[in-house]
């Protein structure tokens, strides 16, 4: 999935010679997406953190959870699933300290590889080949709830909700809302991915396989099976070992978590530990009645957020954007740069994700001048300093490299800022609004928050280019260490 969320990531910036590098927007032509059906009527926001796309299932379907869970084994004593603003949650039971467990989920419940393998859908999935393990549990979640009631699994399928507020679920009239920005296209790109997915299990497995798809499958329920996985297993539980542990997964999102520390563990239980379990444990202390949260992850952005879960917070750490940087291959000195590059840990595209009031990711500058490069400090390009290069390029090289950095970030800056159909200025008047829905909300923020970015990275280089004549450059730097320019910047001379 990381791979995926670096497919298409504006603005990128291609090195090239001559004139300094030009910004090629990646931007994809305006996405056609299937029209999905609205979220169920969002209802008023109960805080800014708070998701309304979910609606609550019934009283009916939630005690037959609870009935199912204990019948099959689970240990949920200490908390039991509850209607709460986020759609559903866990409520304490009883007052817990830290690190109390709270939820026990045998491994016979777990939507996993083993639990594909082990189904009727075993023997297709095996022979398809290669298929992604989110490929083969998505379509054991469609298998199972084509079961209906036959399916071990039938009384937590039905608590799922249908959709959640995660971009990928938008309209296209919602989606205008976030035009110009890098959620839009990462949301683009992975709807495509997604689909591309689904063409060929729909050809290879669904429609190969009518005993066990006998209705119609869609690309939707397909894209609701990835959305339930994308927001529904912990990120340590992804790749081969991807699992989606019903119950476990109710477990909402608090950006008030900051511990690193994991909250869960799988660990044999029973007769000599036999019985695996995924163990749940409460990374806070909790009262009678309040909800248990976790942190799902520090280091997402609100645009990851928003795409994977479907809520944003209100922390500028949160607002990111990614520069995508890349050596062009049309670049006379194509080959020697991607060659420092890569001796350097890089390669031909760099990605630096830009947060909020933090500096610049270490070596961007750095790439950025590997980029530039050309003209006469091209000679810097050459074997003979191929294994100083990077650390010569860690320093301003020359004025020109330089101010061609501060131009193109700059241009590039304005150009992305100039795609979005409103300023912040605008935004933060609309935040300030009572009625906005969860997606207008969530639209808003991810925008604020890249533009906020943008004019960061515009603002330091600017003001980097006020500074350019009092920088000091690769050949004042060398005529120092030759002991021809003394401190008080004069020349030398052998004659004086
Ligand atoms: C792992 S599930 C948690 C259970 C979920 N609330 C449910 O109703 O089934 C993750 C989803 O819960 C919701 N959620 C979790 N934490 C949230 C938060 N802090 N604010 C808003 N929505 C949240 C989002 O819809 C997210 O995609």
């Amino acid at each position: 999935m990381a791979a995926l969320h670096h497919l298409v990531l504006p603005p990128r910036l291609l090195s090239g010679h001559g004139p300094p590098p030009v910004l090629r927007f990646s931007r994809r032509p305006r996405p056609l997406l299937h029209l999905l059906p609205r979220a169920a009527a969002a209802a008023t926001r109960a805080s800014a953190a708070a998701a309304t796309a979910v609606s609550a299932p019934s009283d009916a379907a939630l005690q037959n959870f609870r009935r199912w869970l204990s019948s099959q084994g689970a240990d949920t004593g200490s908390v039991a699933p509850a209607v709460v603003p986020e759609g559903l949650g866990l409520v304490a039971a009883r007052d817990l300290p830290r690190g109390e467990v709270v939820a026990e989920v045998p491994k016979k419940l777990w939507l996993d590889a083993d639990a594909v393998a082990a189904s009727d859908l075993g023997r297709v999935c095996g022979s398809a080949g290669d298929l992604r393990p989110w490929v083969s549990v998505s379509l054991l979640i469609l298998r199972e709830a084509a079961r209906g009631g036959d399916s071990l699994w039938a009384p937590y399928l039905a608590i799922l909700p249908r959709q959640t507020d995660s971009t990928i679920f938008w309209s296209e009239e919602e989606l205008l809302e976030i035009q110009g920005t890098q959620l839009l296209s990462t949301t683009t790109g992975v709807k495509e991915y997604v689909q591309s997915e689904f063409d060929n299990v729909e050809a290879e497995i669904i429609n190969a396989n009518k005993d066990l798809f006998p209705g119609t499958i869609t690309f939707d329920d397909f894209l609701w099976a990835f959305g339930v996985l994308r927001s529904r297993v912990f990120p340590e539980l992804r790749g081969d070992k991807l699992a989606l542990i019903p119950f476990a997964d109710l477990i909402n999102h608090n950006g008030d978590i900051t511990s690193k520390e994991s909250c869960w563990e799988i660990k044999g239980k029973g007769f000599l530990g036999r019985d695996t379990v995924f163990s749940l444990r409460t990374p806070m202390e909790v009262k009678s009645g309040e909800q248990i949260y976790v942190q799902y992850d520090l280091d997402k952005s609100n645009a990851e957020l928003a795409l994977d879960y479907g809520f944003t917070e209100e922390n500028s750490s949160r607002d990111s954007y990614t520069l995508t940087l890349e050596i062009s291959e049309s670049d006379p000195f194509y080959e020697d740069k991607l060659d420092i590059a890569e001796l350097n840990g890089m390669g031909e595209t760099a990605y630096f994700d830009v947060v909020l009031g933090e500096s610049l990711p270490s070596q961007m500058i750095t790439y950025l001048r590997l980029l530039c490069l050309g003209g006469t400090d091209a000679f810097l390009l050459e074997a003979l300093f191929r294994n100083k290069v990077w650390e010569h390029l860690e320093l301003p090289v020359s004025r020109d490299n330089e101010e061609s950095i501060c131009q193109v970030i700059q241009n590039a800056c304005k150009s992305a800022l100039a795609a979005y159909h409103t300023t912040i200025e605008e935004d933060e008047e609309l935040l300030e609004r009572e009625d906005l829905q969860s997606r207008q909300q969530i639209a808003i923020e991810v925008r604020v928050g890249e533009k906020k970015v943008l004019e960061q990275i515009n603002d330091i280089f600017k003001e980097r280019e006020q500074e350019l004549d009092d920088l000091e450059y690769y050949q004042e730097r060398r005529l120092k260490d030759l002991g021809f320019i003394g401190d008080n910047g004069d020349i030398i001379f052998w004659e004086s």
